[in-house]
């Protein structure tokens, strides 16, 4: 894990020089937005702007109608002997238009609740979908992770952002109807009202911008942040925190990269509340000033009681209004910032495509796998985890790999599956490029087993059904299959069986010791038909014993199919038809078990080490 450590180059500090194009350009992000809305639920989205629609006019009503109440009582003072039908009518009025208000505040609170939800449901499956699509090697990049991370982590930031921008527009509606009655009184008191809120914008505006940066820059310290959490506080994890008694260590490195964190928001924090004050307090004295001059007019005869508190009311509600409007635009571009990293997101393709045009695999595959001269080297590693690779698998045959720690086998197994491309050289299978394959049938064909296969925290049933998640209901499969790994028996120990939950995340779940797990694991590939199956090191927590049994299962189990078995016991991997031996990425022996003894090399040299080992 990395020290901790200070922002990034983008950090706060710079962050202040971001131009308002940027922001207002993040604003280009609302109409792909809305789009996305519109897709999720039509119907909402319709009922949500409508009722905004009705709701928008409604102030302007509500206040003129307010108005004419009090020059009505004022006249009715002055002429008692005239009918009070035209009072109580306006009063009647003013009461159903504020119920209305209230009902319609209801739905759209509601509307905005159900379609915010919905959206942000529809973008993490969207966003699990285009992630599946994407190569093994972005995963283990930093900046694509961080990229995820933003993403993901902005799910409420755009439930927010729906309603806020619905709100904004319906509030500039309202605006725009309020404005209308006042410039019909006086337009000058617009002036003064637009006057006495631009300073609250544009310092509403740079802090928004200030924080967005901070966030921004702080996103790989706060996965670590998140990381170090999770180290310090999770049912994987506590066992080998506690014997190692790195409890304090955690905490520690936690605080101090979360104290950094806390500071930096802090200053800004501080300097909004400041300057925040001070700009509003601005707005507040314009406002006062506008009273006043409401109040002159008013005494002077210029305009009635009605019409004061009407114009003052109004002015009341633009000015808080406008102040809103203004606030949440900032508000808005910061949403359509983090928009912008999903949008970036998604825009991210794949180096490997899906190939859908492509070919299909021959049933059955006739002449086998042959790798040409295949290298490969991780994006970010100058060294060849695979060079010069030349060798063939033919149909049926069972291939063990063997070699030290880091020689290559699992790297070439990933290259089979087609998670990584070769850097140099060819995959054949039948003749043709497996990049010439599609590439969901190539997966397919293959059923692979990682040495870091997932343990589901789910049912036994499940565990065994993502070998084949098709048939996820397909009991006899899945019994079979347990049946063939080996797990049946273990199984039917469990409380619930089949449907047993394991790990210990969730309610009644139990845990399996490694060597159980793997039997599950490996039951995986038994559920799959697949044409080459592949197993990287699933049984190095059996005993030998099992691992034997599991083996000559495995071998009589799957005849007539190819397989690839990586392990590092020599006692299994005599059983394979031929052995390639891997050593820092080159093919150095290939050949039966007996043809490598007899070769005396570095093969005879390991399996003779072993079986002293064992006797
Ligand atoms: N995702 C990765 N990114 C960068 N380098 C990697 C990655 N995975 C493996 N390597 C490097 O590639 C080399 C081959 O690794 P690989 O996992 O294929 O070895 P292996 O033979 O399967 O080892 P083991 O027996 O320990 O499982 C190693 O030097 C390793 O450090």
């Amino acid at each position: 894990m990395s020290k901790t450590r200070g922002p990034r180059p983008d950090n706060p500090t710079t962050a202040t020089n971001q131009s308002f194009k940027k922001r207002f350009s993040a604003l280009q992000n609302l109409p792909r937005f809305f789009s996305l809305v519109w897709q999720t639920n039509k119907t909402l989205t319709i009922a949500n702007i409508g009722f905004r629609l009705l709701k928008s006019a409604l102030p302007l009503l509500i206040l003129y109608i307010g108005k004419e109440i009090i020059d009505q009582v004022v006249y009715l003072i002055d002429h008692r002997e005239s009918s009070q039908q035209y009072l109580w009518l306006l009063v009647a009025a003013e009461l159903g238009l504020t119920i209305i208000s209230d009902l319609l505040n209801r739905c759209i609170n509601l509307f905005d609740s159900l379609l915010g939800d919905l959206v942000a449901n529809k973008t993490s499956v969207d966003l699990v979908h285009h992630a599946a699509r994407l190569d093994l090697y972005q995963f283990e990049n930093p900046v694509f992770y961080d990229k995820l991370e933003r993403a993901r982590r902005q799910t409420s930031g755009r439930t927010v952002l729906l309603s806020q921008t619905l709100t904004q527009m319906q509030d500039v509606l309202t605006l725009v109807s309020l404005g209308a009655g006042l410039v019909i009184f006086n337009p000058w008191l617009i002036l003064i009202l637009i006057v006495a809120v631009i300073p609250s914008f544009i310092g509403e505006t740079h802090f928004n911008e200030r924080t967005y940066s901070l966030t921004r820059s702080w996103t790989p310290e706060r996965r670590e942040l998140d990381y170090l959490r999770y180290l310090g506080s999770s049912a994987e994890t506590a066992k080998e925190v506690k014997v190692f008694g790195l409890e304090n260590y955690l905490a520690n490195q936690f605080k101090s990269l979360s104290d950094k964190y806390y500071n930096a928001n802090k200053k800004i924090a501080v300097a909004r509340a400041g300057w925040g004050y001070v700009l509003a307090a601005i707005g507040t004295l314009a406002y006062y000033g506008a009273y006043v001059f409401v109040l002159a007019q008013t005494l002077s005869g210029m305009i009635t009681i009605g019409t004061m508190t009407f114009l003052s009311g109004s002015f009341q509600r633009m000015h808080a209004m406008l102040q809103n409007i203004m606030g949440r635009f900032s508000s808005i571009a910061e949403n359509a910032l983090y928009l912008q990293d999903l949008f970036d997101f998604f825009a991210i393709q794949p180096t490997i495509p899906a190939n859908e045009n492509g070919q299909i695999i021959p049933h059955p595959i006739q002449k086998g796998i042959i790798f040409e001269n295949v290298g490969f080297k991780y994006p970010d590693n100058d060294f060849w985890a695979l060079r010069n690779l030349s060798f063939s698998i033919k149909p049926g045959e069972k291939l063990a790999l063997v070699g030290e720690n880091g020689a290559g086998k699992t790297t070439l197994v990933k290259l089979l599956a087609s998670l990584y491309k070769p850097t140099e050289g060819r995959i054949l299978i039948d003749g043709v490029d497996i990049q010439d394959y599609q590439l969901a049938d190539l997966r397919a064909n293959i059923g692979i087993i990682f040495q870091d296969y997932i343990r589901y925290e789910m049912t036994v049933s499940d565990n065994i059904a993502v070998g084949d998640i098709a048939h996820i209901d397909d009991k006899n499969a899945i019994e079979s299959a347990a049946n063939k790994s080996m797990a049946h028996e273990l199984i039917d120990r469990l409380p619930n069986h089949y449907e047993q939950v394991l790990g210990k995340r969730f309610k009644d779940g139990t845990e399996l010791s490694g060597g159980q797990w793997q039997k599950i694991a490996l039951a995986r590939a038994y559920m799959r038909d697949a044409q080459i199956i592949v197993l990287d090191e699933p049984t190095s927590a059996l005993d030998a014993r099992a691992e034997h049994e599991v083996f000559k299962r495995f071998t009589n189990l799957i005849e007539g199919k190819m397989a690839v078995l990586i392990s590092h016991r020599f006692s299994t991997v005599r059983m394979a038809d031929r052995i390639l031996f891997l050593e820092k990425g080159k093919l150095i022996e290939f050949g039966s078990h007996g043809e490598l003894i007899a070769q005396n090399g570095k093969y005879a040299e390991l399996f003779n080490i072993q079986a002293q080992g064992y006797l």
